[in-house]
């Protein structure tokens, strides 16, 4: 069954809380985005384990360089799931995969900013990721011409488990998971929603009608 993932890009550890609140029967993985961890320091994937122990939760870390010690601390501030970034050389994946590994937790390698995302993607599962997102970053997202449609056929190309992330919505998420990705991660189009339970609700539904 494909997961659904939230990407929580508030900035407070206080407002993702009430956030999750809200819309965790529906959701599998709660995502604690790069702007909110910056904000707030691993507190916050700390705050959400503990609040939350039966969900995945995921520290969006984006990390560059010195991958084993960067996923050690998140680990064992409670997270489940860490992101490399692709951009990263070999060594600092492998570096957080061997994090990963002897917390008995995973690693995803996020693809944003990677010119050639499927050739990356199947390079990071052959170093031991978890999985490896297919990801517009939001500045991406507001350039013009920018196309979901883009990610949806790279993952269909893949061959290897993926997650989507930018600019899902309900309008494309059935789309996201037909093309094959194991996890659709949806940020604005739940925190932004007037109503985000009713929003993770739709998502919620519209996946589980594909998968
Ligand atoms: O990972 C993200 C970004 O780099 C800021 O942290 C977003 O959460 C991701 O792009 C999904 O965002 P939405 O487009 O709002 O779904």
């Amino acid at each position: 069954m494909a997961k659904l993932q939230v990407a929580i890009d508030l900035l407070s550890t206080t407002e993702a809380l009430a956030l999750v609140a809200k819309i965790a029967p529906y959701i599998d993985i709660i995502e604690l985005g790069t702007p909110l961890i910056k904000q707030e320091g691993l507190a916050v994937v700390t705050a959400m384990k503990a609040a939350y122990p039966d969900k995945l939760v995921f520290a969006d870390l984006k990390t560059m360089d010195a991958g084993e010690l960067e996923a050690d601390i998140a680990f064992k501030a409670g997270a489940d799931l860490v992101t490399v970034l692709g951009a990263a050389g070999d060594a600092t994946i492998a570096g957080a995969i061997k994090a990963g590994k002897a917390h008995g937790k995973g690693v995803v390698v996020d693809t944003i900013g990677v010119a050639d995302r499927v050739k990356r993607a199947q390079e990071a599962i052959a170093l031991g990721a978890e999985f490896v997102e297919l990801h517009a970053g939001l500045d991406e997202q507001w350039t013009a011409g920018y196309s979901i449609q883009v990610l949806i056929d790279e993952a269909a190309k893949a061959g290897v488990p993926v997650s989507i992330a930018g600019g899902v919505n309900i309008n494309n998420v059935a789309a996201v998971i037909k093309a094959g990705a194991i996890v659709a991660v949806a940020g604005a189009a739940i925190y932004g929603a007037e109503d985000p339970a009713a929003a993770a609700k739709s998502l919620r539904e519209a996946i589980d009608a594909v998968a």
